[in-house]
């Protein structure tokens, strides 16, 4: 359902979309507020009379309202709308006369997030290497962020709390989904063991953009393979000891041995551990590149 907040100036809408209604003069700005499931934007956004019509600002109301977004549609010019978004207070969209579209046209692909989730140790990263070169072979354009890179930078300043955690994937999320909105083929490659910030990160992005691939390679196996020696200082219970003294009041446990991770529930792609067999990370890129080509984002 549609429910429409405040029209201005003449525009007609219903909950089957816009219909008739007195047509906005050339060159001038409408301006709409809707609540409506993410889900349905791509679909209620079409141009029409050569009207431009598109999505300036969407945000979540409340959390209880995750799935109702505030949209609004403009034609023609800007529109200056104060809003608060958060914390922030009295900010304004800026919007670029250049967007998703015009790269993806130059780029010859389209913009989506692939994000790879599972435990230490399952084979993200290499996965996300491997993936990266197939796609530069293939002329298109990607870039990872790895959850270990991005601690030593933008997230410098959190921990692995759950608090934090949660931060951390927040960030990654908005990040990535910047990237998507350049046409870019982003990769995540992050833990990301609670399933509710996962599903944030999701629905950040338009229907289909957030690919969530699983790495589901069993505990015993991510243990044994154990290549930074983590899980063998989780067990002695030693992995406090990498923080800061000061941070100890904190509950930080490692995702798998006191820690939890959550598995999908819906993932697009579950790449499962076969005994002790698993694909190569090349072998695995290439499923995740069929998936991209039968989707069409290896494409304009
Ligand atoms: N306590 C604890 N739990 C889990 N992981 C830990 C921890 N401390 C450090 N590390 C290292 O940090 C990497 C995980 O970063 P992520 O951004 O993927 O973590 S998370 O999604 O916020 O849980 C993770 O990298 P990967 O092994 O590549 O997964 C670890 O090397
Ligand atoms: N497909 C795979 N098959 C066998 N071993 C793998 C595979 N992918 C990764 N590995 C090994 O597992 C370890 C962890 O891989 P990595 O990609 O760093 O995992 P993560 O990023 O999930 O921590 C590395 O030693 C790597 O060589």
């Amino acid at each position: 359902m549609v429910v429409v907040k405040a029209v201005r100036p003449a525009i007609s809408c219903s909950s089957s979309g816009f219909d008739g209604g007195q047509l906005v003069p050339l060159h001038k700005v409408s301006f709409v507020n809707l609540t409506l499931p993410a889900s349905l934007l791509s679909v209620r956004l079409s141009s029409r009379n050569n009207a431009k019509l598109s999505l300036v600002q969407s945000t979540k109301e409340s959390s209880t309202a995750s799935t109702n977004d505030r949209a609004a549609v403009f034609s023609g010019e800007n529109l200056h709308q104060i809003d608060t978004n958060g914390k922030a207070t009295n900010i304004v969209w800026h919007k670029s006369s250049v967007g998703k579209v015009h790269w993806q046209e130059v780029l010859q692909q389209r913009g989506c997030v692939i994000w790879i989730t599972g435990l230490s140790g399952s084979g993200k990263s290499n996965l996300a290497c491997a993936l990266c070169q197939a796609l530069y072979s293939r002329g298109k354009l990607a870039y990872i962020l790895d959850g270990d890179n991005v601690w030593h930078g933008l997230n410098r300043d959190l921990s692995f709390e759950a608090e934090d955690r949660a931060e951390n994937i927040r960030r990654i999320g908005e990040v990535a989904k910047l990237f998507a909105d350049a046409g870019i083929i982003c990769i995540a490659s992050v833990i990301s063991p609670y399933r509710k910030d996962r599903d944030a990160c999701r629905s950040l992005l338009p229907e289909g953009d957030f690919i969530e691939v699983f790495m589901n390679v069993p505990l015993q196996i991510c243990e044994a393979r154990d290549p930074k020696g983590l899980y063998k200082l989780a067990r002695a219970g030693k992995i406090n000891g990498v923080y800061p003294p000061w941070l100890l009041y904190l509950k930080i446990g490692f995702t798998g041995i006191d820690d939890p991770y959550e598995p999908p529930l819906n993932c697009e792609l579950e790449l499962p551990q076969k005994g002790n067999n698993c694909a190569s990370p090349c072998e695995i890129a290439e499923i995740v590149i069929s998936y991209l080509e039968e989707k069409g984002y290896l494409q304009a």
